[in-house]
Order: C-alpha cells, then sequence, then structure tokens
C-alpha cells in the first residue's frame, strides 16, 4: 500500500465464481450467480436490503458454505484451501470480533502478528484519522472510529484483495471521502477491491465495474457508466415552455420514458433521440424553452430502473 503506483488492471480473474448457489429454509437466496474479478479491480455489489450481497461475498471469503456452484480465489478453494485464502484476503471484522476492552494500538498490534508481512500499523492509524485514538478502548469509540478500526484491520495484513462490506457506513462525509481516497491508493498499489455499497456516489466514484443483486440473482455488470446508458431514462430533459405544449406530442416522443409536468414546469426522461425530437418540436411550434437543463440519469436512475421493487 505504501507504493502508489499507477493502476493497470492485468485482466486476469483473481476471483471467479460459476452459478453459486445458496439456500436458507429451501429459500434460494444467492440463486445461480457468476462473476469474475480482475486482479487489480474495485468490484462492487449494489442491490436492495436482503437482495444476497454479504452471502455471496462470505461464499467468497470462505465464510459459509455453498450448496452448489464453483469459487476461485487466486485459484483456491476458500473453503477447502480455508487458511491459505485467510492469508491473501482481508476483511472487514464484526463489531462482535473485538473485545471492548482493546485499545486501537492493541488491536492493531494483534491483527499484524497475524500476518507473515504486515504493514507498518503506524502510517495506517494516521491515514484513517486514528492516531490519536490509539490509547482509547475499543468499547469507547465511536461508530465511526470503530468503522475506521475496521478498515484498518482489514488492510493490515498487506492482503491482495480486500473485501469491505458497507465500508463508509456511519462515517461523517468528510471521513467518507478520506477513505475513497485510501481505497483509491489500495488500488493503485495493486490490491484488488470487493465493496458492497449502499451508497451510489461511492460506487460510482470507486468501482471499476458493478454487479447489480436482485433477489439473489446478478441483474446486470457493468461499469457505473455502462450501467447508466443501459438505464431507459438515461437522458433528461427539463424546461419551461413559452406556450402550453400538447400533451398528445409530449406522448408521441421517440424513446420517451417519463414524462412530469410540475406547474409549468416539464421534465422528460428517455434518449438522446428524445431530446432531439423535443426541441425539434418547440422549434416547430414557435415555442421557447425557458430555464432548458439536460443532464444524464445517474447511477441512482440506473439502479431504480434496473432493480425490480
Ligand atoms: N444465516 C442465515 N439464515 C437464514 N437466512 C439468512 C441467513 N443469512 C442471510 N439470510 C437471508 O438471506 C437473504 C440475503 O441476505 P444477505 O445478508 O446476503 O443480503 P444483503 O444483500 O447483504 O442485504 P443487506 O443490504 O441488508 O446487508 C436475506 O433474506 C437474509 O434474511
Amino acid at each position: 500500500m505504501t507504493t502508489m503506483t499507477m493502476h493497470r488492471a492485468t485482466r486476469e480473474p483473481i476471483i471467479e465464481v460459476s452459478d453459486l448457489r445458496k439456500t436458507y429454509d429451501g429459500r434460494a437466496v444467492v440463486d445461480g450467480v457468476s462473476f469474475t474479478v480482475e486482479e487489480g479491480e474495485i468490484f462492487g455489489f449494489l442491490g436492495l436490503n436482503g437482495a444476497g450481497k454479504t452471502t455471496t461475498v462470505e461464499c467468497v471469503e470462505g465464510l459459509r458454505v455453498p450448496d452448489s456452484g464453483r469459487v476461485r480465489v487466486a485459484g483456491l478453494d476458500p473453503v477447502a484451501d480455508h487458511e491459505a485464502v485467510t492469508g491473501i484476503l482481508g476483511v472487514q471484522l464484526q463489531e462482535s470480533a473485538l473485545q471492548s476492552k482493546l485499545t486501537v494500538q492493541e488491536a492493531l498490534e494483534l491483527c499484524s502478528a497475524f500476518y507473515p508481512r504486515p504493514l507498518d500499523w503506524k502510517p495506517l492509524a494516521e491515514r484513517l484519522g486514528l492516531t490519536a485514538k490509539l490509547t482509547t478502548r475499543f468499547g469507547k469509540l465511536s461508530g465511526g472510529q470503530k468503522q475506521r478500526l475496521f478498515i484498518a484491520l482489514a488492510l493490515i495484513g498487506s492482503p491482495r484483495i480486500v473485501v469491505l462490506d458497507e465500508l463508509t457506513t456511519g462515517l461523517d462525509p468528510r471521513a467518507r471521502r478520506d477513505t475513497w481516497e485510501l481505497i483509491e491508493d489500495v488500488r493503485n498499489s495493486g490490491v484488488t477491491v470487493i465493496l458492497v455499497t449502499h451508497f451510489m456516489e461511492e460506487a460510482q466514484r470507486l468501482c471499476d465495474r458493478i454487479a447489480l443483486i436482485d433477489k439473489g440473482r446478478i441483474t446486470a455488470l457493468d461499469s457505473p457508466h455502462g450501467l447508466v446508458d443501459r438505464s431507459p431514462g438515461s437522458t433528461v430533459i427539463s424546461f419551461t415552455p413559452s406556450a402550453p405544449l400538447d400533451n398528445e406530442d409530449l406522448a408521441a416522443l421517440p424513446a420517451l420514458r417519463s414524462v412530469e409536468h410540475k406547474e409549468e414546469r416539464i421534465t422528460l426522461s428517455g434518449t438522446d433521440e428524445t431530446v432531439n425530437a423535443v426541441i425539434s418540436l418547440l422549434v416547430s411550434k414557435r415555442i421557447t424553452a425557458h430555464q432548458l437543463r439536460v443532464s444524464d440519469a445517474t447511477l441512482d436512475d440506473a439502479f431504480l430502473d434496473l432493480t425490480e421493487v
């Protein structure tokens, strides 16, 4: 992590998952999931609560045993070769894993001792804003400080892959941005990052690719841009017309996804074709568009479009 070389994904899969299934009480919570993660990429999972994200990543970590399917981490089976996988994969601990009387420094030193080539914990603690808290007991840390310590502990073993589940939940906006920079540095040093998140801005900024999980299945897997482009309403145009527009004319616009009227203001979502057609319509009717705004849909829009609620 200390060498800040520029990231270049090597395009070699370091994680391979095919047709993964996990059932609880006869219900498939992960239902035929397949994906690969290339070494050096940040790979994100997005999905509604209960979609199967954590179950999927815990099968990759070897913490849950799949009912069927194949999982390989650097060529190893995470269940059969659990010890070897633990040596190359850093995971965020759960709150219950640390004794409340342990100080931050003790936790960092203790976890360093588990690994053959641990990072120097002092700069790591500094980077995560924990230096002033080294002598504070875990039980006395705030939620955000605990979260930072968990991130430090996930990275301390100098892993090839780090799995961060809800990385910045509970962090204030400043700490969240600092953590994003840290994760970018981690990736730039060649570490592969698996990120489970509910924050679209985080996924959009950090992830090279994102798997959308819905009811135990991957419904889309693409770059953040690619997902936004797949969203049927990928371009949004809004304006206040100088004279009323005919609803039938609006409804006939090509590739139109939605029309919204708010007092006199009209917001349409569709594609570039929709935008061009509405401009032609306005010109042909000699109507001026006041406060005209055209914007791309966000990952948020894509997520809602591509997830069945
Ligand atoms: N040990 C278990 N026993 C029974 N059901 C479980 C178990 N673990 C998870 N589940 C169920 O599996 C489904 C998927 O859970 P999972 O934690 O993987 O979802 P998630 O996408 O990570 O959700 P969240 O965003 O809420 O963390 C949920 O319906 C959950 O209740």
